[in-house]
């Protein structure tokens, strides 16, 4: 299977693109013509350039207006085709795709289109050139892959073939099982792209909100099924207009899109296994069950003021690294790493970042399988030396430099805190009833919420939510959960759009770290309240109002609210299903916990209350204790 991007889909000069399309492992790259126009090099240096990078040009595009003309519009756009011709041989291409026309003289009619397209057809076999026609969902007269197939199919010439983009036909719910009857050799190429479900206008839904396979809300997936399955063999590539994306990170953008068009090809090749598709087998989606630890990187006096923390949250200082300056603080399921060393992976994120989570373990199926996923969906291995009967234990380096570790129950990786740990007499106290991790909060800007979400969703077992808003006093944050289907890994993803908000300024102050809360699990919120208090848990102070209003929106039995005010604790109801959460203040750079207790059937995570809780912590002003950036 040979996979390749347009070069429209990604941000910089041509020259930038190649680097990036290349560096994520691309097999070849499709010329837009305006990305070749701009570009200040002849076309065959140009061909020579793509071909030094590794690629191939396996499309040149677009072609616009050509079909159906009347004359001398006819005459000229066969002149004009005869020019792209040139620049194609020069350039080392032999496809190339004209889209329907959208010219307003354009006269229609299927059997003028195919006369055109066989007429040109033979010109361009003479010069071993083929031609690729797609219907363009605003195309003048043809706007259907269908009309598209029945010109191609009357056509009836050896070089002139159809062209599939997911989005014309998606876009407009264009019966995509209908690709099924196309003779598989007639397809000459397929573009990919998603879209997330917005009701626009066709050409400018196109234009500007397209996105990578699995990142938006098209079936994908489906239409792609329909195309192996009428015999396609020819390159998958991806067609991306984005305003984003134009002006993000052209290899992260990549990057993003090899991950798309990976795990999505091995989609369909589960869900359609009598089709062919020629690429090395991978491990399924992992279950990812829980998270395993969280781990810090502190120094000095940050040590103590997390070490504080953690006291009043009833965390004890469990055991200490045989070798190194790290030490495993634990209650319930819950594990918390703290690291103090000078060299390796938390010392490089302490030097950037200052006290924040450099490494988050999870709880999977298989660590093995996890690895060699992540591997071929283009994120390398993380290792770093082990030392004297250490465990090396599987990592990747996930986004923006991030490192995830796996652990699973088979491997006897799950013994690494027997082995690499020694126990501290100091503790089987009871703790404040935390039992688990509820869920991870990171923090992003938003630009990066596409990517995280693809990241977790193409990697493990996990499904997303629709994104929310969360209304903070300077500002919006967009809020995205991905959760596992099985087991009970939550992740919010939180999108800062600027720096004022309590998300943005987190971002600025920590240079871009991940982890901004830690939410812990509680079977009984009002008596861990009352534990920590005793260990002089501080809560995040929550006004008189909020409680009034709470007696407005919701029958409360008696006394519950009483009870919440003198905790501090915020409460929310699906159904009949309760939830309740208490905060506690920030620390270092604006990192904070949160203490949940879930009524049976509870799925959401607060939201409604979001906006009162920012309010409050920005209330409090920037945490003491910690210098700030
Ligand atoms: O937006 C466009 O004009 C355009 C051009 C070429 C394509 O392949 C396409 O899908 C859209
Ligand atoms: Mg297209």
């Amino acid at each position: 299977m040979k996979t390749a991007i347009a070069t429209v889909s990604i941000s910089g000069t041509l020259p930038e693109k190649l680097e990036a399309i290349a560096a994520a492992g691309f097999d070849g790259v499709e010329i837009f013509e305006q990305d070749f126009i701009a570009h200040d090099g002849g076309a065959r240096d140009v061909g020579r350039m793509i071909r030094d990078h590794g690629l191939e040009i396996p499309l040149f595009q677009p072609f616009r207006d050509f079909e159906c003309l009347p004359e001398p519009l006819r005459s000229k756009a066969f002149d004009r085709a005869k020019r792209k011709f040139d620049v194609m041989q020069e350039l080392g291409t032999d496809l190339i795709l004209i889209c329907s026309s959208v010219h307003p003289r354009s006269l229609g009619g299927i059997k003028r289109a195919a006369g055109d397209l066989a007429e040109l057809g033979e010109i361009a076999k003479e010069r071993g050139i083929r031609l690729g026609y797609e219907a363009l969902a605003w195309g003048r007269h043809i706007n259907d892959h269908r009309d598209a197939w029945e010109i191609v199919r009357q056509a009836d010439h050896p070089n002139v073939g159809i062209i599939l983009d997911s989005f014309h036909t998606l876009g407009r719910k264009v019966d995509r099982e209908s690709i099924r009857a196309i003779p598989g050799e007639k397809i000459f190429f397929v573009q990919l792209a998603d879209a997330p479900a917005i009701d626009m206008d066709l050409l400018y839904w196109s234009r500007h909100f397209r996105n990578m396979p699995g990142e938006g809300d098209l079936e994908v997936q489906r239409f792609m099924q329909a195309v192996m399955a009428a015999g396609y063999s020819g390159p998958i590539s991806l067609e991306i207009f984005n305003d984003q994306f134009r002006g993000s990170n052209a290899r992260a953008t990549a990057q993003d899109g090899y991950r798309s068009l990976i795990a999505l090809m091995d989609d369909v090749r589960r869900a359609e296994p009598e089709t062919k598709i020629d690429m090395p087998a991978i491990p399924p989606r992992v279950r990812a069950e829980d998270v395993s630890f969280v781990e810090f990187a502190a120094r000095g006096s940050e040590v103590e003021t997390l070490t504080a923390m953690l006291r009043t949250l009833g965390f004890r200082n469990a055991a200490k690294h045989r070798n190194k300056a790290i030490t495993l603080w634990q209650q319930g399921d819950v594990r918390i790493v703290v690291n103090s060393e000078t060299e390796g992976h938390a010392a490089h994120v302490w030097n950037t970042r200052g006290l924040s989570v450099c490494d988050i373990g999870l709880q999977v199926s298989s660590a093995h399988d996890t690895v060699t996923r992540a591997n071929a969906l283009g994120s390398p291995t993380f290792s770093q030396p082990t030392g004297p009967g250490e465990l090396a234990i599987p990592a990747i380096r996930g986004l923006g430099g991030s490192v995830l570790h796996f652990i699973d129950g088979t491997s006897g990786l799950g013994e690494v805190w027997d082995v690499e740990f020694e126990a501290l007499p100091n503790g089987k106290d009871e703790g404040a009833g935390i039992t688990h991790v509820d869920h991870l909060a990171q923090t992003m800007s938003y630009e990066d919420m596409l990517s995280w979400t693809l990241f977790y969703s193409s990697l493990f077992d996990m499904r997303k939510s629709p994104m929310v808003d969360v209304i903070d006093p300077d500002g919006l944050v967009r809020s995205q959960v991905v959760e596992s289907a099985a087991g009970r890994l939550k992740i919010t993803l939180n999108g800062a759009e600027t720096h004022r908000t309590l998300a943005g300024r987190f971002l600025a102050s920590t240079f871009g770290a991940s982890v901004q809360h830690i939410a812990l699990s509680t079977e009984d919120i009002f008596d861990t309240v009352a534990r920590m208090g005793g260990l002089g848990f501080q809560p995040l102070p929550i006004p008189g109002n909020y409680y009034d209003d709470l007696a407005a929106r919701f029958d409360m039995p008696d006394g519950l609210l009483d009870k919440l005010r003198a905790g501090n604790i915020l409460y929310d109801r699906e159904g009949e299903a309760e939830f309740f959460q208490v905060y506690s203040r920030a620390f270092a750079g604006g990192m904070f916990f949160e203490i949940i207790q879930r009524g049976p059937g509870y799925k959401g995570f607060g939201g409604p209350n979001a906006p009162f809780r920012i309010a409050a912590q920005k209330r409090l002003g920037p945490p003491k204790g910690i210098p700030q950036a």
